[in-house]
């Protein structure tokens, strides 16, 4: 392989910056040349591409989000954008594709491989629900985030007696909320994986107030429910001031942890050797610290969800 391409796509995260940096290093060391497509399939579509050096990728390590830039397009999920990604890629001499980005962009590597290109995929999503990897890039800055919110959060709910429901991310899964409501010790994990009973929160709530706590933090997966809907009702029921902070797209950004930086260099550099030695339609990721291949096909037909004794453990150290 003489020249490969590799783009971002989906929702950015932290640490997408790293795995691209050491892509790109790694390939300039087998002596293959790389290709930076702008915004994701976007850029494939369109051709737009720029070449990466060692200098176009220096400086940006602790950056977070992704200098390539991300975006989501439908038309890349139509035969004929896909086809028109293949003629660029072509026309540009790329003979090989590393694609940044969650369980959608993956599925739109799989499309690219079943096209006969080969293509080696890095998970990339904060929200935790691509199967085949302990942890995708991302997860761990957004927890971090997450947890010096809710941490500042506590501060004021216990000067002023309030429960607090804190939406989270995670799009269907519960992982962020559950991991930081252990994290923080918070009150109650809402998330889509396990049914709750509202009237039951409530009279415990009531009951957590009356014997003098100062506070109630409720983190609430944004797939699990209404947050204002839940907070209203637990104002209603408990008679005690309520808050809503939704912690929406900050939870995205900023500088990756060490665990992101690592993981990031760890995936980008095996992503390449995968691509460079013929392994492709395969998926990076971490199982027992040590990065593994798994087929594309399998990625995208399996499912993640966060282990029960993760959901277990959110609820027997909370209320
Ligand atoms: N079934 C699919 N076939 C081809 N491409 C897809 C498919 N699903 C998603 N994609 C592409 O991947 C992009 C990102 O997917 P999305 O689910 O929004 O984010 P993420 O990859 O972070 O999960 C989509 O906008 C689309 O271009
Ligand atoms: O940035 P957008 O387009 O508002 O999307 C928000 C969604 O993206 C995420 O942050 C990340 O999801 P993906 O990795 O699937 O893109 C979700 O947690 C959230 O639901
Ligand atoms: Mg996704």
């Amino acid at each position: 392989m003489k020249r490969i391409g590799i783009l971002s796509s989906g929702g950015d995260c932290s640490g997408m910056n790293a795995a691209i940096r050491s892509a790109v290093r790694t390939a300039i060391r087998l002596n293959v040349e790389v290709m930076g497509f702008r915004k994701g399939y976007l850029g494939l579509m369109k051709g737009d591409a720029i070449p990466l050096d060692t200098k176009a990728v220096s400086g940006i390590l602790h950056r977070g989000g992704t200098f390539l830039q991300s975006a989501r397009s439908a038309e890349f999920k139509t035969p004929e954008g896909q086809l028109k990604a293949i003629e660029n890629l072509k026309e540009l001499g790329i003979e090989g594709l590393v694609v940044l980005g969650g369980d959608g962009s993956l599925t739109g590597a799989l499309a690219l491989h079943r096209l006969g290109l080969p293509v080696v995929g890095i998970p990339s999503s904060i929200d935790n629900d691509i199967p085949y990897t302990d942890m995708a890039l991302g997860v761990d800055t957004a927890l971090n985030n997450i947890i010096y919110a809710v941490d500042c959060i506590k501060d004021t709910a216990s000067s002023h007696a309030r429960a607090f429901v804190i939406e989270v991310m995670g799009r269907n899964s519960g992982y962020l909320a559950s991991i930081s409501a252990i994290a923080t010790g918070a009150e109650y994990a809402l998330v889509p994986e396990r049914e709750y009973n509202l009237d039951e929160i409530c009279q415990q709530l009531r009951a957590r107030f009356e014997e003098g706590r100062d506070n109630a933090i409720i983190i609430l997966a944004e797939g699990a429910g209404h947050a204002q809907e839940i907070s209203d009702s637990i104002k209603d029921a408990i008679g005690f001031e309520t808050r809503v902070t939704v912690l929406g797209h900050y939870q995205r950004g900023g500088a990756p942890t060490v665990f992101d930086r690592l993981l990031a260099s760890r995936f980008g550099k095996r992503a390449v050797e995968l691509l460079v030695s013929g392994n492709s339609g395969v998926m990076v990721g971490l199982s027992c610290n040590s990065v593994l291949a798994t087929p594309l096909e399998d990625v995208i037909k399996g499912e993640k969800r966060p282990q029960d004794e993760v959901l277990r453990l959110a609820e027997v150290l909370g209320v």
